[in-house]
């Protein structure tokens, strides 16, 4: 099939290259002109595993094209996918700027049936708006044309988004329309192989709240596990055996409770809002929400206090003034470059703001800390996790990287003089960490700061 995807970001680079590598012929247009230059040469300007290769591959086979040009798009393609962000407001409504701004794009063009497909992150009613909205520019044109809108959420996760794509557990297209589930079903064919059922047809606004609503359970099992955590911290118990505990009962399930320093990115923060500000407008207030919200803020104050507790009872610092502390993970979670509501950037400025000196090493997110940062005296981008602990009071981890997975506890008690790591990511056995006489404060695992009942 002839494919536009409007957006080239995280989902409109993973939706136009995976669509390519199944067989369509896909144009991706962007109004970022140096990002466009930049994947025309095969550079892709994320950090994604297995990405870059596939953009190659593509582009290389002559089956996927990136473009300033909308009007090309528009023409060339019968399937239309916006793909552009909606990032949070102010009052934490989602910001439909750049989805009404292709809808107009898409009107401007459009000389024959076009079946427009969103796949950003939208609260409910947007595919009505984007509807009257390329209805409108239509009528200003005065032309009549036939076209559809039907909703298409993403669920791909960065740092796994290519299998997310292609072998995700559902692909959800909110439509009435028997023509568009034709036309859908052809569109993600490839992706199904002998198993038809995970393509879901439903309405456009349940498609739409399926979207919110997956991303508020995950966060909202986040927050549950944080809070039972913190729980346990203070009763002498430890959340990992808990979590085995739990999740082990198939109506909870192992995945999505971790418990850590608060959950980040681009989605969780931004979506959960813009779900309490909808149940707002409809007159509801979302207690839940609110409450998933709050735990998270406070989760990710929870490896600054911790550490000032430890600083306190260990070395009997009252102040941060002038101490040195390692900071091993920047991105909001392994696997990626990005740094967006990342817990890592609450630890960061807290430690600046208490006059602290801070020694940072992330496998991927260094440029993006100096692109947020800047140069500044209190900050050392240091090249490895040796280096961040050289004169280091203390240890902080906010990522989970493999490569901070496979080091010792005794390779740690050598490298780092202080003794003290807090961990925001229970990455290692208290016991094995204790017996190479580090002192180790982990995320609800009933660590010696807090009081036992
Ligand atoms: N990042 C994720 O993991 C993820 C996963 C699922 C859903 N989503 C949702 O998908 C949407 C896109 O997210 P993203 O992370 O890819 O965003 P992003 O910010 O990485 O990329 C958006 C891109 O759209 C481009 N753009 C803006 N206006 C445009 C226009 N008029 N025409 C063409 N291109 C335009 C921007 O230049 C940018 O390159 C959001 O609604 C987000 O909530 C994101
Ligand atoms: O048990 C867990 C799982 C995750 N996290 C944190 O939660 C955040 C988000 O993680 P993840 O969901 O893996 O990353 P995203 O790429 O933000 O993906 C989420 O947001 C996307 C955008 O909407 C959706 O498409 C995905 O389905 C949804 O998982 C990160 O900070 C993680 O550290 C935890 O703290 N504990």
């Amino acid at each position: 099939m002839r494919i536009s995807v409007f957006g080239t970001g995280y989902v409109g680079l993973v939706t136009g290259t995976c669509l390519a590598d199944a067989g369509h012929e896909v144009i991706c247009i962007d109004v970022d002109a140096a990002k466009i230059q930049a994947l025309q040469q095969g550079h892709i300007p994320i950090y994604e595993p297995g990405l870059a290769d596939l953009v190659q591959r593509n582009l290389a086979a002559g089956r996927l094209h990136f473009t300033t040009d909308a009007a090309w798009g528009v023409s060339a393609s019968l399937l239309q996918f916006i793909a552009v962000g909606t990032p949070a407001d102010e009052d934490g409504s989602a910001d439909l700027n750049y989805v009404l701004a292709v809808a107009r794009t898409l009107g401007e063009h459009m000389q024959d049936y076009k079946l427009i497909i969103n796949k950003s992150t939208v609260p409910v009613g947007t595919a009505e708006k984007v509807q009257a909205c390329i209805q409108a520019t239509l009528s200003q044109r005065q032309v009549n044309l036939d076209f559809d809108v039907c909703s298409n959420p993403e669920f791909l996760k960065e740092g796994a988004a290519i299998a997310d794509f292609t072998q995700g557990a559902r692909i959800i297209v909110g439509t009435e329309s028997a023509r568009v589930r034709e036309l859908m079903s052809q569109c993600y064919a490839p992706f199904l192989q002998d198993q038809p059922q995970k393509l879901i047809f439903m309405q456009v606004r349940a498609a739409e709240l399926s979207k919110y609503a997956a991303n508020a359970m995950l966060a909202t099992k986040i927050s549950f596990i944080n809070e039972i955590a913190n729980l346990a911290e203070r009763m002498g118990a430890d959340i990992e055996q808990i979590r085995l505990g739990i999740g082990s009962d198939p109506r909870i399930g192992p995945h999505f409770i971790q418990a850590g320093c608060g959950y980040g990115g681009s989605c969780f923060p931004k979506d959960v809002q813009a779900l309490a500000h909808m149940a707002e407008q409809v007159g509801y207030r979302a207690h839940l929400l609110d409450a998933v919200e709050q735990v998270n803020h406070q989760q990710k104050q929870r490896m600054f206090e911790k550490l000032q507790d430890a600083l306190a009872k260990t070395q009997g610092r009252t102040s941060l003034a002038g101490c040195t502390l390692a900071v091993w993970g920047l991105a909001f979670k392994p696997e990626t470059d990005d740094m967006r509501e990342a817990p890592s950037r609450v630890l960061l400025e807290a430690l600046w703001q208490a006059g602290a000196h801070v020694q940072v090493y992330d496998p991927q997110a260094q440029a993006e800390c100096a692109r947020i940062y800047g140069t500044r005296p209190d900050l050392d981008l240091c090249t490895s996790i040796q280096q961040t602990l050289m004169g280091a009071d203390a240890l902080l981890i906010c990522t989970e990287w493999q490569e901070f997975r496979q080091v010792s506890a005794s390779w740690l008690a050598q490298h780092l003089a202080s003794k003290l790591v807090i961990d925001g990511r229970n990455l290692y056995d208290p016991l094995a960490m204790q017996a190479a006489g580090l002192r180790y404060y982990a995320i609800g695992r009933g660590d010696s700061l807090a009081p036992i009942l």
